[in-house]
This record gives structure tokens, sequence and C-alpha cells, in this order.
């Protein structure tokens, strides 16, 4: 019997919970609420409450039980080294314990690991913020009025190592806060310097060179970081230099401008292009922040990586990578680039976020996969809002005619569409007017949707990172949420590595899968170069299609 064939008795889709929930989230009524974040994360494991709405193991330690009343306690620190405070939360933000406990029970409670000489202690709350940096007050300010009342473990760690100006490279699973580890710093040191300029380069990957001009993943990864810097610097006259097509011939030219701005939030081909054109300087920036890293790291990248680089000629440069995957070859690479560097990882490295619940789909053939999706929509399996992944433009374009027809809220995001349309696509799915979104790998990075709570891979994704990357776009800042994959015949040789990533984040997993034989260098090389072949999406008959074809749906 072919092995694969197993997988059909691992499909596992909910047909319990109804859409009033995914309702009030795409209504906004409880979209990201901290509450809701609460309530979630109540029933998740320890290790995996990176968002410590769940009682802290040391909260409910015997000591602390003890001496209820006291609202300042010490714990010993057994290792002897690095005490600090530590603020635990209990449900009532105004009901602060204080206690002691090391950097090192810190940092194994949160799974943060750290190599590298001599790194900082992490920090316990926003509030050690003030005491150890002297942070200024207004960005704890931001922070608490935007509700973000404890650091994750990635922040508890990057924070106070980018405060101490060291290089940084972190791995952190997708939706734990990666952005503010960077931003927060990053706005405190830039209130430290003279304005002379762009002081800081933040910058993000193009989705695919050439072929797809398609910007959509990196406008709106700029944008997030964009938005992130807005309402974490209000109250302070921060300049940002959004470097898009449009805004580069405006802004980063007029020299005027460029003297006021601060920070530069840009791609590598679009600042390369700028430099090359001699509108930017980047003599005066300090701090450098490699955001999506591995990406950025690609063989594609590095000419330009390099050329910016050369342009930023200040001697004290900071240089900082985060992304939620780091293979081993990226990160000896980025190791040659950077000065006595602490490496970060929190949790397992390339590791999935443990929100999510992963599931794989066999499907037997490319038909089998139209007919699950079905099967999923009727049996009330689908909650919105849902992601659906596919291989290329022509996979997208045709599972939406597919799924058009059977009357469902869907639409599609490619690189054939115009930048308005996609602009109103993503507008329309965020604010829940769209139920169901078809895209490309060109959403799979980055993008904080709020509250997506499935993704379906309807074509298998080629590598691990990329399944890490697309199913971390649920189950984002502590929500929880669903990802499945299906599989054909024709993806066997990417399930073994799929299923490891789904063991080490705590999901079920047949033991047969972990045993498949690994691929061979050459196929994985073949693998990587061209993607599986699949058959054309349809279970409409030739005639039909073709009639199909005549009208213009997308
Ligand atoms: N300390 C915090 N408490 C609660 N929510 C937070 C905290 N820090 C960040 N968030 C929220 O978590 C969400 C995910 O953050 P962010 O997009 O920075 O994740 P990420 O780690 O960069 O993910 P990815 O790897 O997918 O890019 C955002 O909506 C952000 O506002």
């Amino acid at each position: 019997m072919d092995i694969l064939r197993l997988l059909t008795t691992g499909a596992k889709f909910r047909g319990d919970r109804k859409f009033k929930h995914d309702h009030d989230v795409v209504d906004g009524k409880s979209s990201s609420s901290h509450a809701e974040i609460s309530a979630l994360s109540s029933d998740i494991k320890k290790e995996l409450d990176f968002f410590h709405d769940r009682p802290s193991p040391v909260n409910i330690s015997a000591k602390a039980k003890k001496d209820k009343a006291s609202k300042k306690r010490k714990i010993e620190d057994d290792s002897g080294e690095g005490t600090h405070e530590a603020y635990l939360h209990d449900t009532h933000e105004q009901d602060h314990k204080v206690l002691r406990i090391s950097a090192q029970d810190l940092r194994k409670i949160n799974r943060i690991k750290v190599t590298g000489s001599d790194p900082p202690d992490p920090i316990s709350s926003f509030s050690d913020l003030l005491s150890r940096y002297a942070v200024k007050p207004f960005l704890k300010q931001n922070l608490q009025k935007h509700n973000f009342s404890t650091p994750t473990p990635v922040q508890m760690q990057a924070i106070p190592i980018l405060l101490e100006g060291r290089d940084l490279m972190t791995c952190a699973p997708t939706g734990t806060g990666k952005t503010l580890a960077f931003l927060v710093p990053l706005l405190q040191e830039l209130m430290g310097h003279k304005k002379v300029g762009y002081r800081a380069v933040i910058l993000s990957p193009t989705r695919e060179l050439a072929k797809q001009v398609m910007n959509t993943a990196s406008v709106n990864l700029t944008l997030k970081i964009h938005n992130e810097i807005k309402w974490l610097s209000e109250g302070r006259n921060f300049k940002i230099c959004m470097l898009t097509k449009a805004t580069a011939s405006t802004q980063a030219h007029d020299p005027t401008a460029r003297a006021n701005y601060d920070i530069i939030v840009s791609t590598p081909l679009r600042l390369v292009h700028e430099l090359k054109q001699g509108h930017i300087k980047l003599d005066s920036v300090r701090h450098f922040i490699f955001d999506e890293a591995d990406k950025l790291f690609e063989l594609s990248f590095l000419e330009q990586i390099d050329e910016i680089l050369a342009a930023c000629t200040c001697q004290k440069l900071q240089k900082a990578m985060f992304s939620a995957t780091l293979p081993s070859e990226v990160e000896r690479m980025a190791k040659t680039l950077m000065k006595d560097p602490i490496r970060v990882i929190i949790g397992t490295k390339d590791a999935a976020t443990n929100t999510v619940e992963q599931s794989i789909v066999y499907t037997g053939t490319e038909e089998g996969k139209l007919t699950a999706i079905r099967q999923l929509i009727s049996s009330g399996g689908i909650q919105p809002p849902v992601l659906i992944f596919v291989q290329s433009i022509d996979r997208a374009k045709a599972l939406f005619t597919e799924l058009v027809y059977d009357g469902i809220n869907v639409d599609v995001i490619h690189g054939e569409r115009t930048k308005a349309q996609r602009d109103a696509v993503i507008e329309r799915f965020q604010s829940g007017e769209i139920w169901v979104l078809i895209c490309s790998e060109i959403l799979a990075r980055g993008i904080d949707f709020k509250g997506v709570a499935k993704v379906i891979n309807y074509d298998c994704p080629q590598t691990v990172q990329s399944y890490v990357h697309r199913i971390g776009r649920t189950g984002r800042a502590g929500r929880s949420g669903e990802a499945v994959t299906f599989v054909t015949k024709a993806d066997s040789e990417h399930l073994r590595s799929i299923a490891n990533v789904m063991k080490q984040s705590g999901c079920k997993v047949s033991n047969w899968m972990l045993k498949l034989p690994k691929p061979s260098k050459n196929t994985k090389k073949k693998l990587k170069k061209r993607p599986v072949t699949r058959e054309i999406i349809s279970t409409v008959p030739k005639v039909l299609q073709e009639a199909r074809a005549h009208k213009k749906y997308i």
C-alpha cells in the first residue's frame, strides 16, 4: 500500500465551531484583544505562553503561594549570577508581584537560548527598560497605551542586547513580536543622536525578483514596520522615509527633507537604485536592521546587500538580523558581516509557532485537493478568515475560478493584479469583507493579518522555511490557529521535513513520516530550482473551461 495513503486518516477538521467568533474577530469586536489572548493562552502549555497571560511557573511556586499578602518578595537566586527584579503579572495589572529571579531562570522559562560573549540579562518587564536603561518614558507610555504590558521572549532578550550596542542574530517564531524587539531600542538610540540625516536602515526583502515585480509583500512588510514606528513614537517627531517607487521620486531626493529623516525602511533593490542615482547617502547610518534576514541573505540579494553596506561608512554601525527561520549557511554568511555578535534563539531554530494546530491531508491527486477543500467548506470546517497558499499565479487564478463558482466569499492576490487591486483586496480581507483569500508565496512572510483562523497549504510548500512562514500567518500574538497542508504523491520529498517541524512544535505526527528517507542533495537542488509540476486545478469539463476563459473574472 502506498504509505502516503495513510495520511488520509490523518485528516482532522473541526466542524463543531460556528462562525460567530470569526465574525467578531473580523468585525473588530475581538480582533487582537489582549483579553482574548489571555483567555486563549490559559489553555496553552507554559512553554507556549509567549505572552505571559497564563500565570508563570514562578508565580505559582511554593514560595509565592506562601506569602500571598506580600506585594514584593524575593526568590533566592540559586545560580548566583545576574539576579534582578522580575515583574510577573496577575490578571490585574496593578496587582504586580515583584519577584527576584535569575537571568538564567528567566531565560529557561521563556526558552531563550543565548550564545556570544558577555550577553546582557534579559528584561522581564517593560519597566526594566526605565530602571536599567533609562529609556525615554514616551516608549513605555506608548507601549502601555497600546496595551503592550509584557515583553515577549524575543523582546526580553533582544532589546537589552541592542540597547547595549551589540550586534545581534535572532531567530524567533512567527508572530512573536520581532518588529517591536528592534524598534524599541532603535527609537531609544535615535533619541540620543544628533539629527544628521538617515541614521537607521530597516531592510525587508522583496518577494521575488525579476518576473514577479510584485511588491505587495515587501510594501506591506515595510508598511507594517512603518505603522509600528508611528504608534510607538507617538509624541515624538521621528521622520520615516518609506522607500517605495512612489515615494522615491519625492521625499528621498529632497535634500532638505533628507536632513530631517531619521529612518529609511526599504527593500534592497529600491535602496540600491537610489544609491546608484546618488539620491541617498547612508554615511550617517548607525543602526542596520535586516528583517526577514534569511531571505535577505539569499544569493539573489547578496550583491545588493554588499553595495548597501559599503555605503554605510560610519565606524559605529550596529547590525541586527531577525527572522523566524535561520538556515545554518545563512547564519555563517551573516556572521562574517557582524562584529562579535550575540545569537539569540527562541525555542528551537526554524520551528513553527506552537500556537498553530498543524495537520496533513493526503489527497492523492490534484482533483483530490479540490474535493478535499469542498468537503472542508461544506462540513463547516472552514472558519474565516482563511488564507490559501498555492504555488503559482496560474494556480491562484484557477483555484479562485473554482471556488468563486461554488459561491464562496473568496478573492485572490497575485502579481498580475494591479497595485490598487492588491491593496483593495488586502484591505477587504483585513476588514472581514472577504473570508477566504487565495495567494501565492507572496504573502507568506511577515504580514501581520489579524486573526487569520486557518492557513491551507493547497500546494505543499517547497521548503521548510516556506512552510514555517506560511503557517505563521495564523496563530499570531499568542492566539490559536490551524494549518492544513494538502499533499499528493508528488510531494513525498517534502513530507519528512514538514513532519519534523510539526513534531518539534508539539503536533501529532505518525512515526513513519519521520522515518521517510531524506531526499538526496541532488534532489534537494532540483526541487529548489524547479518546484513540483502539478496538474491544472479544475474539475470542470474542458468545454466549460473554454467557455469560462472568455469571461473576465479577475
Ligand atoms: N509584547 C507584546 N504583547 C502583545 N502583543 C505583541 C507584543 N509585541 C508584539 N505584539 C503583537 O504581535 C503581533 C506579531 O508581531 P510581529 O508582526 O512583530 O511578529 P514577528 O515575530 O515579526 O512575525 P513574523 O516572523 O511573521 O514577521 C503584532 O500584532 C504585534 O503588535
